[in-house]
């Protein structure tokens, strides 16, 4: 499946979820934006009549909406969907959730891993929200330190349970590829709120994302 398909599809599953009307991929947004994109090339020394290049606009428009389309998607919306009423009053961590990002100041990616857990009381959210939430979010222009507060807040003030933990570790390759060049960094943010502030529950959050387990 090509790049368009998978992207495409995969809009059209929120979209079928009802989460809200995506509208990225209108030809006019994407025309306006390829425009751009021809001059950017030119800019750069390149020829933006050669073959090679005479379908990169478009393309390179369409990748930018995606990468951006956490804009269009109600965070919220996609915990509220999902609430259940439950007497679970345990840790639920969801880890490993992998992510994909643009730094606001180089619009270069950052990507990695986010771990999540919540102390529920009197509701849990489907599992799958968590990860969808952390995408709506990644899908934006970020920095790492926002991107944490942002899901920490999303899931306080629609779970409202007794505690939250969000702890993101990610490579930013404007530090690789440019500027300071550390290519094995790793920068790793986190937030917690309620029951997290405590000592031991936070040391059991942080044993058990660090456990290998399964
Ligand atoms: N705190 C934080 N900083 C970030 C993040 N992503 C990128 N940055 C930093 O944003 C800063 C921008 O600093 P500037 O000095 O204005 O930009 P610059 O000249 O390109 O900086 P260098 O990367 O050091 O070359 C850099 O230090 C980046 O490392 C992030 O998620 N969080
Ligand atoms: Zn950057």
């Amino acid at each position: 499946m090509d790049d368009k398909n998978i992207e495409g599809q995969l809009l059209d599953e929120l979209e079928m979820d009802g989460y809200q009307k995506i509208d990225r991929y209108n030809t006019h947004k994407i025309k306006q934006l390829a425009d751009k994109y021809r001059e950017i090339l030119k800019d750069i020394g390149e020829d933006p009549t050669r073959p090679g290049l005479l379908n990169t606009p478009e393309r390179v428009a369409k990748a930018l909406l995606y990468f951006t389309h956490g804009y269009d998607m109600d965070p919220a919306g996609i915990i509220r969907s999902a609430l259940f009423e439950e007497e679970y009053s345990q840790m639920v961590i969801v880890k490993d959730i992998e992510l994909y990002s643009l730094c606001e100041h180089h619009m270069v990616p950052f990507f990695g891993k986010a771990h999540i857990a919540y102390i529920p009381k009197g509701k849990i959210v489907g599992l799958s929200k968590i990860p969808r939430v952390v995408d709506v979010f990644a899908r934006r222009l970020q920095v790492q330190e926002r991107l944490t507060n942002d899901i920490k807040d999303c899931l306080h003030n629609t779970l409202q349970p007794a505690g939250v933990a969000v702890v993101i570790e990610c490579t930013h390759l404007c530090m690789c590829m440019r500027g300071v060049q550390k290519q094995n960094s790793v920068t790793t943010t986190s937030a917690f709120t309620g029951e997290f502030a405590k000592e031991t529950t936070r040391a059991e959050f942080m044993r058990l994302i660090s456990a290998n387990l399964v």
